[in-house]
């Protein structure tokens, strides 16, 4: 299973605004996401979370920014090899403004006014949790078509 990152650029404490991306090319493509991929060899979770942010919207964050807000192990059966293991993150500092890239279109969100139809379903499973200030981890088993969430257990702290 690969693992990778997803890390959610917010403004305020407790969020008020979530930076998300629509997705131009590959996993999740059309769709709003937070910035994240796989982790390479050799590098951390932490170094991989950082990389992938500059690479989807241009911004530099440091690690020691990054605040770690849970695991999440998304299965497909229809599409074993996306099966992946999801180490979640919010950042609330970093350096220079979002800005469209190849990969991502970023947008701001009212917390409030986020659009979970345009997102992964899980998403509204976990998300406003997090949001809330508390760390999750879980499960989440999409259905034949890779889109609907056939069973998902979700554990707040
Ligand atoms: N169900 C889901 N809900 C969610 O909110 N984010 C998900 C998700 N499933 C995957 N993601 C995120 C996590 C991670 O940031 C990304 C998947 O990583 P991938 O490495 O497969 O993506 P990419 O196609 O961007 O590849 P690289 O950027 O080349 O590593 O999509």
């Amino acid at each position: 299973m690969r693992s990778t990152t997803l890390c959610l650029p917010v403004q305020g404490n407790p969020a008020e605004r979530i930076l998300l991306g629509m997705k131009k090319t590959g996993f999740g493509r059309g769709k709003y996401n937070g910035f994240g991929g796989k982790i390479e060899d050799g590098e951390t979770p932490e170094a991989a979370a950082v990389r992938e942010l500059a690479e989807e919207c241009g911004i530099v964050a440091a690690e020691s920014d990054l605040e770690p807000v849970g695991r999440l192990v998304f299965t497909f059966p229809a599409r074993p090899e996306d099966d992946h293991d999801v180490q979640l993150y919010i950042i609330r500092k970093w350096q220079g403004q979002p800005a469209e890239t190849s990969e991502m279109k970023p947008v701001w969100f009212a917390v409030g006014d986020i659009p979970y139809n345009e997102m992964w379903a899980d998403d509204s499973y976990w998300l406003p949790a997090v949001l809330k200030g508390k760390k999750v981890s879980g499960e989440v088993y999409f259905s034949e078509d890779n889109e609907e969430v056939d069973g998902i257990t979700i554990r707040t702290e």
